[in-house]
């Protein structure tokens, strides 16, 4: 079987920084006037009062301190809460796209690649702008890439499969190199009024190249030594967004149609089904559990990947094994993994041994073993 390596990886930070404190003191005047315009069925008992939101709870339920958005300004109205952002028109390059093309020069640079050099791009994410046609020709046509793309989404495991996809065509010489992008804009489906939810998430783009290690050029090569997906029903992060709102008008801007979850349930179900599956990778691979120095875990949750790291290792992992970008960036959804792989990889040493690991809704969770070479 042909080895395939990744070669380069980049990644697009959006310009605005939300802090906890200012997404605080907005979710807060928020419901302080929904309280105040609702006082009287409050009292009357046919309205739920609003309770305020905390910076010292998120920091301590998520490690969240801060969130990148596209733009900041419309989500800390407290009269609107979401970002104000014009549409573009269809001749103009659209909000993803654009995203996506600028991780991508990061990582065909860190490759020491161009793009006459990719055959195949994925856009592979949790949310796409648009039905069709999809975000990924756009892309190829930005770049100007010959030969082939398509949209995928596996939630936040949409990095991993997305990854898992590309090493399928490269060894099957469907594409000489292929570049997998994930551009979250997940300001987009989150409920900034729901306080359970509204500190979870934050916008950012990654990028991947992926070719056969023979033909690598690049300075920065990762071999993929395994790569293993497992999917299994779950409704406990579910998002009912969707072109058939329509047929429901009563449907079309309700909360379910944003992203929502059972938190705890999610914590529970998956922290173990991770752990299984990064265990079993490792064996697969023909590896033991202390041969590998790095974890690239998920960024959803702070508790959530000390446990994992925890239920690996037998002990508490040590600062740099299982590298932490969720402070500063928060969930990324299928980003974050990447984003921890894309910052926290150049001083391994060469022969270092790796695991990339998503989870979530789908449930879905990819794990990718890799050798620093
Ligand atoms: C969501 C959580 C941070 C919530 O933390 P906890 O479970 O500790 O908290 P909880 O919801 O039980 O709430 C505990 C108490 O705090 C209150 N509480 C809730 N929100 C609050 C807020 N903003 N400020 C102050 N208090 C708050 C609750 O009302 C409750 O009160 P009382 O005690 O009075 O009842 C956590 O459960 C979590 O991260 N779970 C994993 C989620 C996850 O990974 N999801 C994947 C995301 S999807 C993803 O990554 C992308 C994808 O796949 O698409």
């Amino acid at each position: 079987m042909k080895q395939v390596v990744i070669s380069g990886t980049g990644l697009y930070t959006p310009p605005n920084s939300i802090s906890n404190e200012e997404l605080v003191a907005c979710f807060n005047a928020y419901a302080e006037q929904f309280n105040a315009d609702n006082a009287g069925a409050i009292e009357a008992g046919t309205v739920t009062a609003l309770e305020p939101s905390s910076v010292a709870f998120i920091e301590k339920a998520s490690g969240i301190k801060s969130r990148y958005v596209m733009e900041k300004e419309g989500i800390l109205d407290p009269k609107r809460m979401v970002s104000r952002i014009a549409e573009r028109a269809d001749d103009e390059l659209s909000l993803q796209a654009e995203i996506c093309v600028a991780a991508a020069q990061q990582a065909l640079d860190r490759a020491g690649r161009s793009a006459a050099d990719i055959d195949m791009v994925l856009v592979a994410c949790s949310n796409m702008q648009r039905a069709y046609p999809a975000m990924a020709v756009e892309v190829q046509q930005a770049l100007n890439i010959d030969g082939y793309g398509f949209d995928m989404n596996v939630a936040c495991s949409s990095a991993t499969f997305g990854i898992q996809q590309a090493v399928a065509a490269v060894q099957s010489g469907q594409a000489r190199a292929v570049l997998v992008l994930n551009p979250e804009i997940t300001s987009g489906h989150l409920n900034w009024r729901d306080r359970d939810s509204h500190f979870i998430f934050g916008d950012a783009c990654t990028a991947i190249v992926i070719e056969a290690k023979d033909a690598a050029v690049s300075q920065h090569q990762f071999e993929i030594l395994d790569t293993k997906l497992k999917t299994s029903f779950s409704n406990n992060i579910r998002n009912n967004f969707g072109f058939l709102n329509r047929f429901d008008e009563a449907g079309a801007g309700q909360p379910d149609k944003l992203f929502k979850q059972q938190g705890r349930k999610v914590f529970k179900d998956v922290c173990p089904m991770a752990a299984e599956m990064i265990k079993e990778s490792i064996a697969r691979a023909g590896l033991e559990v202390p041969q590998v120095s790095r974890y690239w875990l998920h960024q959803a949750n702070l508790n959530m990947n000390l446990l994992i790291s925890k239920l690996i290792l037998g002990r508490e992992a040590e600062p740099g094994e299982a590298p932490v970008i969720l402070d500063s960036y928060a969930n990324t959804s299928s980003a974050g993994s990447i984003i921890a792989f894309h910052k926290h990889q150049d001083d391994l040493p060469t022969g270092a041994l790796g695991v990339i690991c998503s989870f979530g809704a789908g449930y879905s969770i990819g794990a990718v073993v890799v050798r620093k070479l």
